[in-house]
């Protein structure tokens, strides 16, 4: 489902004199569905650049960075869209939404652009919601004054919306509560169980060793002169 090949990743330093940094080379991975694979290395060793070249937000240098049927490494910025749309979802840490859109919306959005009756989007988001501990008379007020861990939950509630067949998790139990951190594992266990091929990065440990069925240390893609 997910399956890396010869990922490189260099940055130009423009401000700097143009200076190429490479900071990952002969990258590989597969990850199957029902599959969770954890990121592992130290601070620096590529965990969230790995993440992000999946993702599509960084371009990779070279190799196949294939997902759900589509190289990503190659990809045009309109397929890595449609990509993004149906099969590949992304929790980030951050919530970044429209203002003034309510709560109910931004986690019913990405079924609706898929074409999901607007009732049923909406009753799976008050579904994923009401599973988060987002009270319900906030479901109607855009997060952007919610507090950090509310607006956390959205984020949560808003990439577990769709049954995407590939996911991207960064520190999704990171600064939750007890009972949220549990409600979270529990939907990564959920979208194992339907088919998903899951990545993630995790430093908490305990929930890694829970979830994640494999790790792949990153450290093994620094480059040998660097
Ligand atoms: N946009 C960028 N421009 C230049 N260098 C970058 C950029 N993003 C990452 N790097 C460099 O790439 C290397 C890997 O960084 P990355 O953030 O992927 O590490 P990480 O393993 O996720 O670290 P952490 O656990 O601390 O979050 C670091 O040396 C970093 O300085």
């Amino acid at each position: 489902m997910i399956h890396l090949e010869g990922v490189a990743k260099t940055f130009t330093l423009h401000n700097q004199g143009s200076a190429v940094i490479p900071v990952m080379e002969g990258a590989e991975l597969s990850v199957h569905a029902g599959e969770c694979v954890g990121l592992i290395g130290a601070s620096g060793a590529g965990k969230s650049t790995l993440m992000r070249m999946i993702w599509g937000n960084y371009l990779a240098a070279a190799g196949t960075i294939l997902v759900a049927g589509t190289d990503v490494a190659k990809a045009e910025p309109r397929e890595i869209l449609a990509l993004r749309r149906g099969r590949l979802g992304y929790v980030s840490q951050f919530l970044r939404v429209v203002p003034r859109v309510p709560t109910l919306d931004v986690v019913a959005e990405p079924l609706l652009v898929l074409g999901v009756p607007e009732a049923e989007a909406r009753a799976r988001a008050a579904d994923l919601l009401a599973r988060l501990r987002i009270p319900e008379r906030l479901w109607s007020l855009s997060p952007t004054t919610f507090s950090g861990g509310e607006q956390q939950r959205v984020n949560i509630a808003r990439g577990f919306a769709h049954t995407c067949p590939a996911l991207l998790l960064d520190e999704p139990t990171a600064s939750l509560d007890a009972a949220n951190r549990e409600t979270v594992l529990g939907l990564i266990e959920e979208a194992k169980a339907r088919g998903a091929a899951i990545i993630g990065i995790f430093h908490d440990e305990a929930a890694r060793s829970r979830v994640c069925d494999r790790v792949v240390n990153v450290s093994d893609f620094t480059p040998k002169a660097a």
